[in-house]
């Protein structure tokens, strides 16, 4: 176990005695032993799918450091047949951890080079495609369930292109349609991953281990620095990081301070994009949740609401501390974990997951389901196949008149991925916060869908949505469908749409040109 003091809590004076109380009720209602002994009536009545069943996560780093030979000889074998690069293709819980770690860890050498394509935008399929030799690259197709649109659909286009299956590899659950289109196209290596772990919880199983790995890094470190956070996480009372950050960060939700800020120092700042998925598909249900909040402008504490917990992923970035310590001086709860090293990632990975599964208990739900998801992939697939009728963009001033606190402002882009967009939408974000004093969050689209996605329609009515789309220049076939990927990001996007207005969710679209235009209209 590290010897790392791993949190900093600074709860103001007003909530301490709420979140001690939870304290004191986990410890009551025996919290810890009933997650480690896997008892779901901890979350939802017994029988309830998908609880019991969600917990494989538990001990899985325990697990995974016994096949440490396997993933070597995979890794080693790439190298020696001079493999360059390795693309994930992949959705939320199978590409968000290889994203985290291809951020974090960089270029290593003599790892490959990662690339994670999470997209359905033409122009990103596209630019993966041509900025690789497809002949010296591994395809790491993966999903879960096998079946997912979006993986199955950027398979399909780089198999026409690399038609050879030893350039792929699968990591999929035992027996899924993915696993048999892996048999017949004859790729290189099947990775089975845990059933009895849902997606937002797979970081630290093949589905985050075998890019990693791919990539070069010392999954051995990671691995272990999970299992002390592990270790941590048994301790049942005092001393255990997990429970408190779960009972805080649930109890204060319950007093009003739903919006989980994430301030995540580099190397580690991808972080809350995993994050993202990992808070919002879990809690974001039955009107409640904690909606997470990622790559925000940190500002001074006056543009802020009284609705925000921030939590600080410390590496030594003096600015974010100077910031959070002004916020905290105002009165903000600002939790802080220290990072020490990068394969502390493993640690971090391992706390957030049982904190959510705590916090769900606070908050009375199960953090293992993700009820609203498959709404707007049914209005996909409906919108594919009878097309969307007329829709109606709406005006951005159904989006911010009487916009306050606790209401939120998602936007939500259907474009490719640029590091352009990202500086305008944060300016765009910066300019809501400092007029409104809203949360914002921001997510490309279809990503999104698979993260906050739940939360925006299962979490509380307080969402105002703005949806970017653009007009691609250039479309991509789909082989063997009759849509095309510019078709299917539109229905996804026209999907959404509907379904959050359907909701009775104020919603509007706008076709972008110049994203700081919009900011003007606020
Ligand atoms: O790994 P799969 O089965 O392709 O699923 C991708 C993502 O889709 C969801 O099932 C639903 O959005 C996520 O929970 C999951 O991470």
């Amino acid at each position: 176990m590290s010897d790392v003091t791993t949190i900093e809590a600074d709860v103001p004076e007003r909530y301490a005695e709420a979140v001690s109380i939870r304290l004191r009720r986990a410890l009551e209602e025996d919290v810890v032993g009933r997650i480690w002994r896997k008892d779901g009536t901890l979350w939802a009545p017994e029988g309830t799918p998908e609880v019991t069943n969600r917990l494989g996560w538990l001990d899985i780093a325990d697990r995974e450091r016994e096949q440490l030979d396997t993933y070597k000889a995979f890794a080693d074998g790439l190298r020696a047949e001079g493999y360059r690069d390795a693309v994930v293709l992949g959705m939320g819980g199978s590409s968000l951890a290889p994203e985290v770690f291809r951020q974090s860890f960089g270029k290593l050498d003599p790892g490959l080079t990662l690339h994670v394509l999470d997209s359905t935008h033409p122009h990103q399929v596209r630019e993966v495609l041509n900025s690789i030799d497809l002949d010296r690259a591994l395809m790491i197709v993966s999903s879960k369930s096998g079946g997912t649109i979006e993986p199955m659909s950027m398979f399909k286009a780089f198999s026409a292109r690399q038609g050879d299956g030893s350039h792929f590899a699968a990591v999929t659950d035992p027996g899924s349609g993915l696993e048999a289109l892996a048999g017949e196209h004859g790729f290189r290596q099947v990775f089975h991953g845990d059933p009895d772990i849902g997606g937002r919880y797979s970081a630290l199983s093949p589905f985050g281990l075998v890019p990693a790995v791919a990539a070069g890094i010392d999954i051995g470190a990671v691995l272990d620095s999970a299992i002390g956070a592990a270790e941590e996480c048994r301790v049942e009372g005092g001393g255990n990081a997990g429970l408190w950050l779960g009972c805080a960060l649930g109890e204060l939700a319950r007093q009003g301070r739903n919006k989980l800020t994430f301030v995540a120092d580099a190397p580690f700042t991808s972080y809350g994009i995993w994050a993202e998925q990992l808070f919002a598909e879990s809690t974001g249900k039955l009107g409640t949740g904690i909606l997470p909040i990622a790559d925000e402008p940190l500002l001074a504490p006056e543009a802020y609401g009284e609705d925000r917990v921030f939590v600080h992923i410390a590496a030594g970035d003096a600015d974010n501390a100077a910031k959070l310590a002004a916020l905290k001086d105002a009165g903000n709860p600002v939790i802080t974990i220290h990072a020490v090293g990068l394969a502390d990632l493993g640690r971090i990975f391992y706390l957030s997951e049982f904190a959510v599964a705590v916090a769900g208990w606070a908050l009375e739900i199960n953090p293992f389901d993700q009820p609203n998801v498959q709404e707007a992939k049914d209005n996909t697939n409906r919108v594919l196949k009878d097309g969307s009728g007329e829709i109606d963009n709406g005006a951005l001033r159904e989006l911010t008149g009487g916009l306050e606190p606790p209401a939120y402002f998602a936007i939500m882009g259907y474009l490719p991925y640029s590091a352009e967009t990202e500086a305008a939408i944060a300016r765009l974000r910066e300019a809501l916060i400092e007029r409104y004093h809203v949360a914002t969050t921001w997510g490309y689209g279809p990503r999104f869908l698979h993260s906050t996605g739940q939360f925006h329609k299962g979490g509380p009515k307080t969402g105002r949505f703005l949806q970017l789309i653009d007009e691609p220049a250039e479309d991509l076939e789909i082989p063997g469908e009759p849509y095309t990927f510019a078709t299917l990001i539109r229905a996804q996007a026209d999907g959404d749409l509907q379904t959050l207005r359907n909701h009775g969710l104020p919603a509007v679209r706008i076709s972008v040109g110049d994203i700081d235009a919009i900011k003007e209209q606020l």
